[in-house]
């Protein structure tokens, strides 16, 4: 197998990173039943970058995500957003960083990050006032974002329950950016929408990518990510094996494991190997 490339070669080296992870180990389970998920993780974002972070189903996507929002305690490492170490903080403080703006998320679901019984317009208000923004402010910037997901305002007055799938991730999209943070996290966000919004949700992050937000863009599609990431970070079994500008990671992989996923990748076909050859990085890596 080719050697491993555990770490982000650029971590740690910007001092103005929107996210520095270093060394990150994430454990379940107590005692015997204790499993590591994942190991000695460091990825450095810049502000404004888009990274693209892939891998297989159990390889420590969500783990990741959840762990830089908070949601789930790191056994070792450090994380860093905007600047201030948050390696250390409990769960109120983590609610108040998520709670001021400075990260926010959208998950595959879009129901997990919109509240059922708001309104689209309370929804994207309500993460304004939080921060202080005067009501009628708050409502036309809720405007704003609700146009540049390009849904109409006749939906301001609607509950999620009431919108399409796709629709609904718009909303969640626009209120992640509602607030203008430095860093959105964005798992599997197109996953569960059919091909048409899929489409549709990528180009509109394509082009917030314009107002200078950083996204974490988690997915376990490579051809999803392809398209929009300046870098992309494979993840393998819980460890990071290959970090690298986006053309460059698809172009020529240098992890068998990416090779497999860039050669499995229908969209990304061209550039890689033929069935043969997936058949023969598949044993290797199962080997
Ligand atoms: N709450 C939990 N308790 C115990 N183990 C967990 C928990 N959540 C995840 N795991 C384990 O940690 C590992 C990584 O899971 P994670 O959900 O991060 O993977 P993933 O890459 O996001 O997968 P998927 O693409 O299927 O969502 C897996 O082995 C999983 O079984």
């Amino acid at each position: 197998m080719t050697a491993a490339l555990p770490r982000d070669e650029s971590a740690g080296t910007h001092p103005d990173a929107v996210l520095e992870v270093t060394g990150l180990d994430v454990h379940y389970g107590l005692r015997r039943r204790r499993r590591r998920a994942l190991h000695g993780l460091s990825l450095s974002v810049a502000p404004g970058e888009t990274v693209g972070v892939i891998g297989e189903t159990g390889s420590g996507k969500s783990t990741f995500a959840r762990t830089v929002l908070g949601l789930v305690r790191a056994s070792a490492g450090r994380i860093v957003i905007g600047g201030e170490d948050v390696s250390a903080y409990g769960p109120r403080q983590w609610r108040g960083l998520r709670r001021r703006g400075v990260v926010q998320y959208v998950f595959q679901d879009p129901l997990r990050s919109l509240d059922p019984d708001l309104t689209i317009e309370e929804s994207l208000v309500e993460p304004l006032l939080v921060q202080g923004v005067e009501r009628a402010e708050a409502a036309g910037r809720a405007r704003t974002f609700l146009a540049r997901v390009r849904l109409s305002e006749e939906l301001l007055d609607r509950l999620p329950g009431e919108l399409s799938g796709g629709q609904r991730q718009r909303v969640a999209v626009a209120r992640a950016l509602v607030t203008e943070p430095r860093l959105v996290i964005l798992d599997e966000p197109v996953s569960a929408l059919d091909s048409a919004n899929r489409v549709q949700v990528l180009q509109i992050l394509k082009e917030l990518r314009a107002h200078g937000v950083a996204l974490v863009f988690i997915s376990h599609d490579l051809g999803s990510v392809a398209g929009i990431a300046d870098r992309i970070a494979v993840l393998y079994q819980g460890e990071l094996v290959e970090v690298g500008a986006a053309r460059d990671v698809i172009t020529h992989p240098r992890h068998d494991y990416t090779r497999l996923l860039v050669s499995s990748a229908p969209t990304l076909r061209s550039a890689s190997a033929d069935r043969a050859e997936r058949d023969a990085l598949r044993a290797l890596l199962h080997a």
